[in-house]
């Protein structure tokens, strides 16, 4: 499990673990060259460029080439800077006193090939636009031939926005010390990042901070042999319209096979029959009239006490209908999951997500604009101070903000899957991880389980082995039983 910080958080608990548990910044600073060193190593490269700044970042840089000159690994340091940290001093001193040469100028070296350029100009300590004469020398790097390696961050990048400072270092791989730094995974860093693996430095966390989803945090509802349909949660999943059939479809496709007791679809009658065709294992709470209308969230309310669990939005249409339905559902006693449409209809009624039931809402950047009334370009530059905003507003509702980095976050719990697959970039998509995450909130009552776990379910039926252009919703569906297998042994 990695943590996700801004450059802020990274640094705290750098100081933290300096400052509190008295572990000194050379014994970080070692950990991370021998971690680095060793990850190197294993790529056997005949001959490394280390090219390092004033800083600690650059600290780690001369630390690092001389663990590998000790593994008998040619390498040319090149040191560029003024105001040198005190550690990067203390390391420079010791490559002096092995007679290891420190390069300062570049003509020297930039006709060389190397089997890898290390970037150690600037880390998490980037604070300012990069200016000659460190912009024309990560031009230079960046057309050498040579490829790239850059420690913590690729130099330029700034560690929280992901916004490029001027310019920036186009890495192949980058090793992130400690924690995975937003900067990495959003906005210019994942085209600059290329591939990413974050090493364990001996930093200690003590406080919480995002956590990457992985297999570690996820939980699977429990399945006892001896349980019956009504120990897994009796869903009601409202949706669909004449035009949009096939939303409810794959949302109710997913949640039954999510695990889920019963499953019924409340349905505009102009689409029951159709859902009655694609689906054996769903019943029917067929609303009389072609469509949903002004009655409807009459007709909701007669019928919603006999469920656990609710879905509401998926091909409902942004007509009146919906925001009256989504009222009545947010208005019940019931936990609920707005997705698509119901979240259009909360634009103008954010203050619905105020209730004392559980409440999931799974946005997209442009519907998570119409819940917080923050513009579309302000969420996609900084999701996190903007969900920031959101949970506190909102400490009850379980946010699942969707986007190639998904977050989910109730108050202070916070988590991101980072798991970008164009293969889910697709109409369909969405729809598919309502009805999962439908399914295991059905099962668990549990919104944030069953958010964390349901977007990684939904990322990992993806992993499939066909070009992602051919993946249709349907077959990241028939993945689940595979996946939830897979998770149940290793559970
Ligand atoms: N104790 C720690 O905090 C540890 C830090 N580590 C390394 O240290 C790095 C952070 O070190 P620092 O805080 O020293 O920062 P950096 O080494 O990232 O760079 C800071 C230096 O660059 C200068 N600088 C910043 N932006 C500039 C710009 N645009 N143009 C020119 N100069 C600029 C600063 O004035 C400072 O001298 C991490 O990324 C990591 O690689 C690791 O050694 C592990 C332990
Ligand atoms: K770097």
């Amino acid at each position: 499990m990695s943590a996700i910080c801004s450059a802020q958080q990274a640094r705290d608990f750098d100081q933290r673990t300096i400052k509190h548990y008295h572990i000194p910044a050379l014994v970080l600073m070692e950990h991370a060259a021998i971690e680095c060193a060793r990850f190197i190593a294993k790529k056997h490269p005949n001959h490394l460029l280390i090219v390092c700044g004033s800083g600690n970042n650059g600290g780690d840089g001369l630390a690092m080439a001389r663990l590998l000159i000790q593994a008998h690994i040619p390498v040319d340091v090149f040191l560029i800077g003024t105001h040198f940290s005190d550690d990067n001093q203390y390391q420079q001193a010791i490559l002096k006193q092995m007679g290891i040469p420190i390069l300062t100028d570049w003509a020297t070296i930039k006709d060389h090939s190397y089997t890898y350029i290390i970037d150690c100009l600037f880390g998490n300590g980037l604070s300012r636009e990069i200016k000659d004469p460190y912009y024309s020398l990560i031009n230079e790097i960046n057309h050498h031939a040579s490829p790239t390696i850059a420690i913590d961050m690729p130099s330029g990048l700034d560690a929280t926005t992901g916004e490029i400072l001027g310019i920036a270092i186009h890495a192949d791989i980058t090793l992130s010390l400690d924690c995975i730094k937003w900067g990495q995974i959003t906005n210019q860093g994942p085209a600059l990042c290329g591939q990413l693996h974050c090493l364990e430095i001996g930093i200690i966390h003590d406080t919480p901070t995002m956590e990457r989803i992985d297999e570690t945090n996820i939980h699977l509802p429990k399945r006892s042999n001896l349980a019956h349909k009504g120990s897994f949660g009796k869903a009601l999943m409202i949706g669909g319209s004449k035009a949009m059939h096939g939303a409810i479809t794959m949302a109710a496709k997913a949640c039954y096979k999510s695990g889920i007791g019963t499953l019924t679809l409340m349905l505009p009658a102009s689409i029951a029959d159709i859902l009655a065709y694609k689906m054996d294992s769903a019943m029917r709470l067929i609303y009389p009239q072609p469509n949903f209308d002004k009655k409807s969230s009459t007709y909701l309310q007669a019928h919603i006490n006999a469920f656990d669990v609710l879905s509401i939005g998926n091909g409902m249409g942004q007509v009146p209908s919906t925001i009256d339905m989504v009222h009545t559902a947010l208005a019940s006693s019931k936990p609920v999951l707005v997705d698509a449409d119901g979240l259009w209809a909360l634009k103008d009624h954010p203050e619905w997500l105020h209730r004392q039931a559980p409440t999931i809402i799974t946005p997209h950047v442009k519907e998570f604009s119409y819940i917080s009334s923050l513009p579309v370009s302000t969420i996609a530059k900084h999701p996190l101070a903007s969900i920031q905003t959101f949970v506190e507003a909102y400490p009850d509702v379980t946010l699942v903000l969707k986007s190639n980095v998904t977050i989910v976050a109730q108050g202070q719990s916070q988590y991101v899957l980072y798991a970008p697959n164009s293969a889910l970039s697709k109409g369909g998509s969405g729809d598919i991880l309502c009805g999962i995450i439908t399914g295991l909130f059905g099962q668990s009552q549990n919104a944030l389980e069953a958010a964390v776990t349901g977007v990684y379910i939904h990322s990992q039926c993806a992993k499939l082995d066909v070009d992602p252009a051919c993946v249709q919703p349907e077959d990241v569906i028939d993945q689940l039983p595979i996946v939830f297998r897979q998770l149940r042994k290793k559970g």
